[in-house]
Order: C-alpha cells, then structure tokens, then sequence
C-alpha cells in the first residue's frame, strides 16, 4: 500500500493537552493504511503482537520500540516475555488516537520490515 509509505516517512509532532482524539469512524479509517495492527474495543489504542520463537527477539523488538518512542518523542507501552512482544501505542495527552500514534506504528513496521 503506497499510503503506508506515506505514514512512515511523517514525523510525530509533539504532542498537547486539549488536542481531540480521533473518533472512531476515523480510526477505523486510518487503520485501513495498517497491518497486522488491531484497534482496541473503545477505539482509544492500536496494538501489535510480535512472535518470535525465543526471548533475544522479543527483547531486542522491546528495544526497537523504545528506542523509536524516545526518537519519535512518543512513547509506546510494551509488554514481552517469551516468544512475545506487544506494543501499543495510544495519546495520553488526547485521550485516544492521534496521528502520532498510526505515525509511530507505520515507522515500527518499517523498522521490522
Ligand atoms: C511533551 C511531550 O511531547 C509529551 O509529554 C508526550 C511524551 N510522549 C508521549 N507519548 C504518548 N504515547 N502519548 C503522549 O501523550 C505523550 N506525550
């Protein structure tokens, strides 16, 4: 998909206080530029479930994600354990999604890619 593309060469902006998330029929929307991403029940986070068959991997996409979250200067929750990592990525600062977080997401995938 072009618009994958598209997403991962943006860059997060900072992120504010009284800024709206996303509603619903637009993250739904956004998630159409996304794979192997799944959007939460209430529509307020997006998540990734890594496996792998060991647990280096799983750390080192811990990392990745981290690392990414420091640069992007938005940060993921990460969970990981054996054969595992699941990243997620939501706006505190909103309340729900924003852009940054579909941005973070696309930048993770092409970093994994
Ligand atoms: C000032 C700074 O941009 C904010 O505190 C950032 C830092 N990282 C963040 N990360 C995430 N995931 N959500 C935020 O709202 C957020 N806010």
């Amino acid at each position: 998909m072009t618009t994958d593309t598209d997403l991962a060469s943006k860059t997060c902006l900072p992120c504010q206080g009284g800024i709206a998330p996303l509603g619903l029929d637009e993250a739904r929307r956004m998630m159409g530029q996304l794979d192997g991403w799944s959007l939460s029940e209430t529509g307020t986070a997006i998540t990734r479930r890594f496996a792998f068959k060991g647990f280096a991997k799983a750390v080192e996409t811990a990392n990745l994600a981290a690392w990414l979250g420091n640069k992007q200067g938005h940060h993921p929750d990460i969970a990981f354990g054996w054969g595992y990592c699941a990243v997620t990525f939501t706006t505190h600062e909103a309340g729900g999604l924003t852009e940054n977080d579909f941005i973070c997401a696309a930048r993770l995938d092409a970093l994994m890619a």
